[in-house]
């Protein structure tokens, strides 16, 4: 048997460089790059080996763990999972900095390759700098708390494991039902030992994304239920785009007269104009969808994993005869809310469907409905973009009504700013182009965004809200330009979010991977403020305030933030925006701008958009002194007596 002599680390480079994919019949590499911030946990064993050979991989620099593998995370998603990044950390903090973002790419079903360094195998120094001793346990180091968050988790403690072990990786991260982060945790001692590893272990691999075909017998039951059902509704998932079926389910809903509703992950797979699309379904989604919901006889969902955001926390669908069919490639995702499940590939399962449908000839009750639902949005939508803040006592009534009305003139003056987020969000849409992507993970923008955001071109939304994580906007937003660097790339992202996380912003200057972020700030935690006040709590927390000494709380001044200034120390090109005419002023020159740029807009709180009937079920206080949260919490208990329990 040939061998070639190699470290461990340099056998795991030779080896990630030769990974291929093939779908439907197209192959491509499988690993762009490595993500790296190298330490004493990895610089001499991984790092070396980047050094000396790192073949067709390219290799990037981090500024923070975390920051890094979310942009590995946005770069694998935006590639629909056919392509990935590996990270590598130190030991210890730097590794612990990407659990975070470990657990972003497990909830999104998102596949990244994470390659901590780890505590000596031999233990001869122990213990080593950044080592947690746990007296109990030995074998115990950091690395361990990436088990919850991992698909599959493995530590290599002697060099031939490698073999099995990256087998085992390369299956899961090219799985499509069970895909999310891989995490090889590798001794510092191990990664420089060497082996004679076989030379057959290097050579190319292709790894076929099957598209799994649907039982017939599964389809059968799928159609009987179909075709005694009136008024059924599609729920487009993050599915449909993975599996690039978006045209199959337009074809399929334009043959049965069905409308189809969108999840966060499954926008932008059908474009927003479509007559049959609903927009935005739930939590975070638009009046023409939910009401379409809850009248809905059936619900086939394509490729979603109805998370609470999706049904309202399975309180949406109102119709007593409710049924739902899935199609899902996943076993695990087809059978929630009882469906009858059709386990497969969401555009083979779909194609299959249409056939035997067809043969019966299925359309849908609906006449004037869906039209009609489409037209009452589109006038809510019209009036979104049209509120304008005026001054002055009572003139002035904030979307999110009746919590800090009164503190929105010392608002204006402080941000010397009266611009609403609504209006500026459906500018924005306008102003930005169809070919852009704009993307998101937290705060309000979400919401705003799931409902207003007008799609047209595939792939042109990029929501991470399965995690929902506060700082991935920006890292993500450099993933996503490294997927597609022809097209312009925006960060949505609240002012929460920005002070979170924002470390790659610099990344992206220095890869000359220009992204544009596009920052609402509303001095605080908009949403939780809402959400805190809408069940009956004060201002708790959430808002920007100085320390009062009159006080001792939270409730002095506002603290004011010139985030402009901030992102100009990296290099990025910024601008302040006040003014609607500002507002297309800075879009129009940063459109322009070769660098990475940050548009700091000062928007008022309470002015981002609100729910339209769909429930989110949230822990209320059961006891307190407050008359209103008794009151909010009587209502969750009301919400709760209507939904499905399961
Ligand atoms: C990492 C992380 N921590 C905490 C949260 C909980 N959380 C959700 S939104 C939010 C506030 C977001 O504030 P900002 O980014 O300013 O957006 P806004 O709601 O003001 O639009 C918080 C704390 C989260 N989603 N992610
Ligand atoms: O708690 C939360 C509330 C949501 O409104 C928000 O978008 C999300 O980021 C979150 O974590
Ligand atoms: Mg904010």
């Amino acid at each position: 048997m040939e061998t070639i002599r190699l470290t461990m680390a340099q056998a795991l480079v030779k080896f990630l460089d030769q990974q291929y994919v093939e779908f439907d019949g197209v192959e491509q590499r499988f690993i762009k790059g490595v993500f790296t911030i190298f330490g004493h946990g990895n610089v001499l064993g991984l790092g070396q080996a980047l050094e000396e050979n790192c073949g067709g991989l390219e290799v990037y620099q981090g500024r923070n763990e975390q920051g890094m593998a979310q942009a590995a995370v946005a770069f694998a998603k935006q590639m629909r999972r056919k392509q990935i990044c590996a990270c590598t950390s130190s030991v210890g903090p730097g590794a612990a900095n990407m659990i975070t973002a470990a657990a972003t790419a497990t909830a999104n079903q998102i596949p990244v390759l994470l390659l901590p360094g780890d505590t000596f195998a031999s233990r001869q120094p122990d213990p080593v700098l950044q080592q947690i001793e746990q007296p109990h346990d030995l074998t115990i180091s950091t690395n361990d708390a990436f088990r919850p968050v991992s698909k599959y988790w493995d530590r290599i403690v002697r060099p031939e494991q490698l073999m099995t072990a990256l087998i085992q990786a390369m299956r899961v991260l090219t799985n499509p039902a069970d895909t999310g982060a891989v995490t090889l945790a590798l001794p510092q001692d191990v990664q420089g030992e060497a082996y004679d590893y076989p030379a057959s272990f290097f050579e190319k691999r292709v790894h076929r994304i099957d598209r799994r075909p649907a039982s017939a017998a599964q389809l059968e039951d799928a159609v009987r239920l179909i075709a005694r059902k009136r008024r059924p509704l599609l729920i487009c998932g993050g599915g449909v785009r993975y599996s690039e079926a978006g045209d199959a389910l337009t074809a399929f809903a334009e043959a049965f007269h069905i409308p189809l509703a969108e999840t966060q992950a499954g926008k932008s797979a059908i474009a927003s104009s479509h007559p049959l699309n609903l927009g935005g379904i739930g939590v975070t989604g638009n009046s023409a969808a939910n009401a379409i919901a809850k009248d809905a006889d059936l619900i086939i969902g394509v490729g979603t994993r109805f998370t609470d955001f999706t049904t309202g926390s399975k309180e949406l669908f109102g119709n007593p005869d409710i049924d739902v069919v899935t199609v899902n490639v996943s076993e695990f995702q087809a059978i929630k809310l009882d469906a009858t499940p059709i386990v497969a590939d969401a555009k083979v399962g779909l194609e299959e469907l249409h056939q035997r449908l067809q043969s019966l000839d299925y359309r849908s009750a609906y006449t004037g409905e869906i039209q009609e639902a489409r037209d009452a949005w589109d006038k809510e939508w019209q009036r979104l973009a049209g509120i304008q803040y005026v001054q002055g006592a009572g003139s002035f009534t904030p979307e999110i009504e009746g919590h800090l009305d009164e503190a929105l003139p010392e608002y204006a003056a402080a941000l010397g700013s009266s611009l609403t987020q609504t209006q500026v969000v459906a500018a924005l849409n306008q102003l930005l182009g169809d070919n852009a992507i704009v993307v998101g993970a937290a705060g309000s923008l979400p919401g705003d965004l799931q409902r207003m955001w007008r799609a047209e071109t595939p792939h042109s939304y990029h929501m991470e809200y399965g995690y929902s994580c506060m700082g991935y906007e920006i890292a993500g937003a450099l993933g996503v330009k490294m997927a597609e660097p022809e097209r312009e790339v925006y960060a949505f992202t609240g002012d929460g979010s920005y002070l979170m996380l924002h470390s790659e912003l610099l990344t992206s200057i220095q890869e000359g991977r220009k992204i544009n972020v596009l920052l609402f700030d509303n001095n605080g935690f908009g949403c939780i403020n809402n959400l805190q006040m809408g069940n009956g709590m004060g201002s708790f927390g959430t808002e920007f305030r100085s320390r009062n000494p009159y006080t001792g709380n939270l409730d002095g001044p506002l603290v004011g933030i010139d985030f402009a200034l901030s992102a100009s120390g990296y290099g990025a090109v910024t601008y302040s925006v006040r003014t609607m005419k500002e507002l297309e002023q800075a879009v129009m020159a940063a459109k322009r701008q070769k660098e990475s740029t940050l548009i700091d807009i000062k928007v008022l709180p309470k002015t981002m958009t609100h729910g339209y009937d769909a429930w989110w079920n949230v822990g209320v206080a059961e006891v307190s002194d407050k008359k209103a949260i008794a009151q909010a919490y009587d209502d969750r208990r009301q919400s709760l007596s209507q939904a499905r329990p399961y």
